[in-house]
């Protein structure tokens, strides 16, 4: 099915002015301890390039990659883990950086497999989270902006791999 872009639902300014005050909140509440900040690829990866050059604190970064929404605008309900992390996050603060929770499926499943590598704490920052979708219900600790049921895409989230590039989010529609 043919996609093309419909409207812009968060501008290249709004969202910039947004991720300052998320990596402002991180950094209060972790007073300079240090953390790893978990980058979920591939969708997230703009998002945190930009969060983490708003903050000054003591950082390390790390990479998982899971996918489960294929060329479709719905999840598989399956979530593949296609890379682990490379460090070891014992003991460590943990900040797992998503860019969208939909169902909740992708989410449960990190949280989950971080678990079995016994960190201190782990604490989900998401951009956007569309809660009318939720199939799994979690706690979320730092939220970007609350979107509505609509298949957004930019600033580094596709559809079938398409319109990571655009520097702000947007809604896509059917032709
Ligand atoms: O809450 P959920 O319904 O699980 O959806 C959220 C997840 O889906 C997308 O990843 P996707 O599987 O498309 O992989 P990608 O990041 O490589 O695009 C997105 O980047 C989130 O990680
Ligand atoms: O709205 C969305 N757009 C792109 N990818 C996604 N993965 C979960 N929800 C979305
Ligand atoms: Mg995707």
């Amino acid at each position: 099915m043919p996609y093309r872009i419909k409207d812009t639902l968060i501008s290249e300014s709004d969202l910039k002015q947004r991720v300052k005050q998320i990596a402002e909140e991180i950094e209060r509440d972790f007073n300079n301890e240090s953390v790893v900040m978990i980058v979920v690829l591939k969708g997230s990866f703009v998002f945190a390039a930009d969060l983490i050059r708003e903050m000054n604190s003591d950082i390390n970064v790390d990479f998982i990659s899971v996918s489960s929404y294929s060329d479709q605008t719905e999840s598989t309900g399956k979530v593949k883990l296609l890379k682990d992390l490379d460090s070891n996050i014992t003991n460590k603060n943990v900040v797992v950086i998503e860019d969208i929770i939909d169902s909740g499926l992708t989410l449960h499943f990190l949280k989950d497999h971080l678990q079995l590598h016994k960190p201190r704490n782990i604490k989900i920052c998401t951009l956007l989270d569309k809660p009318e979708r939720r199939k799994i219900d979690l706690p979320v600790d730092y939220v970007g902006f609350v979107i509505p049921d609509e298949f957004i895409v930019g600033y580094g989230i596709d559809y079938a791999q398409k319109y990571r590039n655009l520097p702000y989010i947007a809604t896509v529609e059917e032709y």
